[in-house]
This record gives structure tokens, sequence and C-alpha cells, in this order.
């Protein structure tokens, strides 16, 4: 691990541009693609048949999990547990408070008022992963900004444990935050069956959720077709770039790549260091790490293909960084805060030794749906704003129309749209032999 040639400086840039992102992978949108004309072709009956072969959970009366059942999921919790869950979505919920469009009114001519108004999208679809882990966090990270945008109606899926319906964990954090809509359906074919509403699930208006390589596929394919839901951003197999200069403790570096590591085969680590030396200590730390890994075996795999790259600078760290765009990017240098205003593609970046990937995971407050595979270029973690749209609404009155008219006329003649022209034109006639 980590095995991958300690590249030379001069083309660290050119390197980390061309890292080979294992969950982008082909093969994953091949068949999503098999899965999906599946779905559109046969509704229901495949969906069903994929739900048996994956996850071997197909109900005869439906997906739907019993409220009941999140009831006695959510009373079986223990007051730990329960704790643990209602602080980290207080943290979640005081980060995104000050989230969300404003509305607003503004006067642009005289006589013309031009406002926004802000309301939720109708119906969010939640996914929650839950094939390797069941990922109660993301409960959390995604009830809290649907609720707090107003969304009227939030259908949560999460995949079943083989044969065993949801994991009652994440039945309970879903009841905590007062969700009654979750369905035990997962992958590709749980996304389709949420973006075209059938086998007894609504259609989302808009997908949200992070997920391995099949659940990132279907949400992109699908959002592509017309007539199908929007999304919220690639959020596939997590990443982290950690960037750690000799004087940092190769023990919580390590630390840091492997929980990443233990998410997926698919994960990928990525060190940016200073010298040979320190990367020796880390990937010796590592291996130390791995040893009483109970995931070990996911976390190889997914080191198997990670690397670290040396740079001689933190100017050069950034460009890397950049290049790359990680989900995750975690520094840990003599003045990590200087280095990250270098930074401008990331989805998440952790500041100094004290600050572990695992706590945005979890319970700093950030979003932990976040851009991976190269999205961080133009894309930001989940926010309020996403289960938001905006409509605008324009007033005139007949001194607007005075006001306005004369510029409107003249940019009509202009694209030589008469039409247009005249329906403004007729209106400031009127309010000139009005006034
Ligand atoms: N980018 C982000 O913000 C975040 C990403 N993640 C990532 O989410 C992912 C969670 O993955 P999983 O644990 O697998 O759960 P998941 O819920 O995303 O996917 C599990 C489902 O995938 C389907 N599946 C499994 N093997 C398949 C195959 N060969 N072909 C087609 N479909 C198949 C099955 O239906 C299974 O139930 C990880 O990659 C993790 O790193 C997790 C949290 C946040
Ligand atoms: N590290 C994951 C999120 C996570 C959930 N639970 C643990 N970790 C990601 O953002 O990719
Ligand atoms: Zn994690």
């Amino acid at each position: 691990m980590l095995h991958s040639v300690v590249w030379k400086t001069a083309d660290a840039r050119r390197r980390a541009d061309a890292l080979a992102r294992p969950s982008a992978r082909e093969d994953a949108e091949a068949t999503v693609a098999r899965i999906l004309a599946a779905v559109r072709e046969r509704g229901e009956a495949a969906v069903r048949e994929y739900a048996e072969r994956f996850d071997g959970w197909a109900p005869a009366d439906g997906f739907r999990v019993p409220v009941e059942e999140m009831d006695a999921a959510e009373r079986a919790l223990s007051d730990t547990d329960r704790r643990a869950i209602l602080d980290a979505a207080d943290a979640v919920r005081r980060f995104h408070a000050e989230q969300g469009y404003r509305a607003y009114s503004s006067q642009t001519w005289p006589g013309t008022t031009a406002e926004r108004r802000v309301t939720p999208i109708e119906t969010a679809g939640l996914y929650i992963p839950a094939g390797t882990a069941p990922l109660v966090s993301t409960v959390i990270m995604l009830a809290v900004p649907a609720q707090l945008a107003g969304v009227p109606r939030i259908a949560a899926i999460a995949p079943p444990r083989k044969g065993a319906g949801v994991e009652p964990t994440v039945l309970a954090a879903a009841r905590l935050l007062g969700l009654d809509e979750v369905y035990a359906i997962g992958g590709a074919h749980g996304i389709a069956a949420l973006g075209y509403g059938i086998a007894g699930l609504p259609k989302a208006d808009k997908i949200f959720g992070p997920g391995n390589a099949w659940v990132a596929a279907a949400k992109a394919a699908l959002a592509r077709e017309p007539g199908g839901p929007a999304v919220d951003l690639p959020a596939g197999p997590s990443e982290v770039m950690v960037i750690a200069d000799d004087g940092a403790d190769p023990e919580l570096v390590a630390a840091d790549l492997l929980s990443q590591a233990e998410h997926d085969v698919l994960a990928q680590v990525v060190l940016v260091a200073w010298s040979k030396p320190f990367v020796s200590l880390v990937r010796d730390a590592v291996e130390r790490g791995l040893a009483g890994l109970p995931r070990a075996q996911v976390a190889r795999a997914a080191l198997a293909t990670s690397c670290a790259i040396l740079v001689s600078g933190d100017a050069e760290a950034a460009e890397v960084a950049d290049a790359y765009a990680p989900e995750h990017l975690i520094i840990q240098t003599g003045d990590p805060r200087a280095l990250s205003d270098k930074v401008r593609n990331a989805g998440s970046i952790f500041l100094g030794p004290w600050t572990p990937e695992a706590a945005g995971d979890y319970a700093a407050g950030p979003n932990h749906a976040l851009p991976t595979a190269g999205a961080a270029r133009v894309h930001g973690g989940v926010t309020v704003e996403m289960f938001q749209k905006t409509t605008t609404v324009l007033e005139m009155s007949p001194e607007g129309a005075r006001a306005m008219g004369p510029t409107v006329e003249r940019l009509a003649a202009l694209e030589g749209l008469d039409a247009h022209g005249r329906a403004m034109a007729l209106r400031r006639r009127k309010s000139e032999a009005e006034e």
C-alpha cells in the first residue's frame, strides 16, 4: 500500500490529475445501464428480481418498512446511542441552519417590483448506504437539511441486510429524526424504483445521497433521462487526500488513511508528503493499524490502488490537491490554514492534527455527502439549498411600463422580435395616454 512509486516533484501535478479513480469504473456504468433498461422495460418485476438477486429481499407485501418496525427499532436504542444520534443531528442542524436560499424583493425600475420566492421541492428521495456498513450518519446528513428546507415528502431507501430487512439502527435514526417513510431497497435497482416511482415507491423529484459505484452511476444515468429525477451530486466511493509534512505524526496520518480505506474496496486514499522516509513511517503505521482492523480486507484492497506523491512544499501540495480535487482533504503541516487558503478544489477540508475526517463524517456539523471522482472541481457537498428551488415574481405598474418600456422595445428591435416589442409598447402607450 502506498506502494506506487513516490513520484518526482516536477510532474506531481500531472500525476495527480491523471490518478485513475477506481470508483469511476466503466464496468459499473455498463452494469447499471443494463439494470435501468430492464427496469424501464419490465418495471416492478425487474426491480423485484434484482432485489432478490443482490440483497435476497423482495417481500410480497412490498418494500415499505412498517412504521411500527421503525418505532420498535427506535425504542430498542440504548440511551447512549440515542444521545449520540441526537447530539450529532443537533450539530448538523446548527451548521445547516445558516444555509437556505434567501427570499427577497427588489425595486429594479421605478414601478417595477422583482421578487425571489423560495419553495422546497415536493418529494425528496434519500439514499442511505448500507451494503457493507449501515450508515446511520447518512440519515442525519440527508434528513436534517431536507427538513430545514421544509420538504413535505421525504422518502428514504436503504438496502436490507441479506434476507433480513433494513438494519434497525438505520430505522431508529430515521424515526428519531421524524421520518416515517423508509423502503428496504438499495443499489441501482432501488435508485431506479425511486426515480421512476414504481414497485410501491414514490417518484422522487430529486434523489440525494452517497453510495457505491453502482448507486452513483444509477443516479447519474437517471438524471440524464428525459423526465428523470434531478440528483444532488456525484457522491461515490470515499476518497481522502492527506497532505503531511515531515513534522506530522505518522500514526495520525495512517489512522486517517485507514478510516477511509475501510469504506469500500474502491475507496481511494492518497498521501502527499515531503520526503520518502516520512512515507515509509506512514506505510509502517498503516501496516500496524491494519493488524487490528476488522475490515482489514476491504482496506487492503483500497490501499492497493492508493499512492503517495512527493512534493517540495506548500505551493506544490496545493497544486496537487487542486488537480486531484479530493472529496476530503486533510492537512497536517506547519501552517495548515495557510496551505488550505491556496486550495480551490476539495469537498471538505480538515485542518491540523486534532481534526480527523471521522469528526466530519459523524458529528462536526458540515455535511458528509460530498463530491468524489474529481467532481469537487464543480460541486460541493449536500446543502439545504439543494432541497429548495426559487421562483421569481415580477409586478409592474403603469409607471413601470413607462420607465422600462423604451429599453425593452429597443432590445426587441435589436433581436428582430417585433411581437415582443409590441407587447411592451402597447402598455407603455396606454400608460402614457392615462398619465
Ligand atoms: N461520497 C460520499 O459522500 C460518501 C460515500 N460513501 C460511499 O458509499 C458507499 C457505500 O457502499 P456500500 O456499502 O456498498 O452500500 P450501498 O448501499 O451504496 O450499495 C449496496 C448495494 O449495492 C448493490 N450491489 C452490490 N454489489 C453489486 C453488483 N456487483 N452489481 C450491482 N449492484 C450491486 C446491492 O444492491 C447492495 O445492496 C461506499 O463506497 C462509501 O465509500 C459513503 C458515505 C458518503
Ligand atoms: N467518509 C464517508 C462518510 C461516512 C459515513 N460514515 C462514516 N463515514 C464519506 O463522506 O465518504
Ligand atoms: Zn467515513
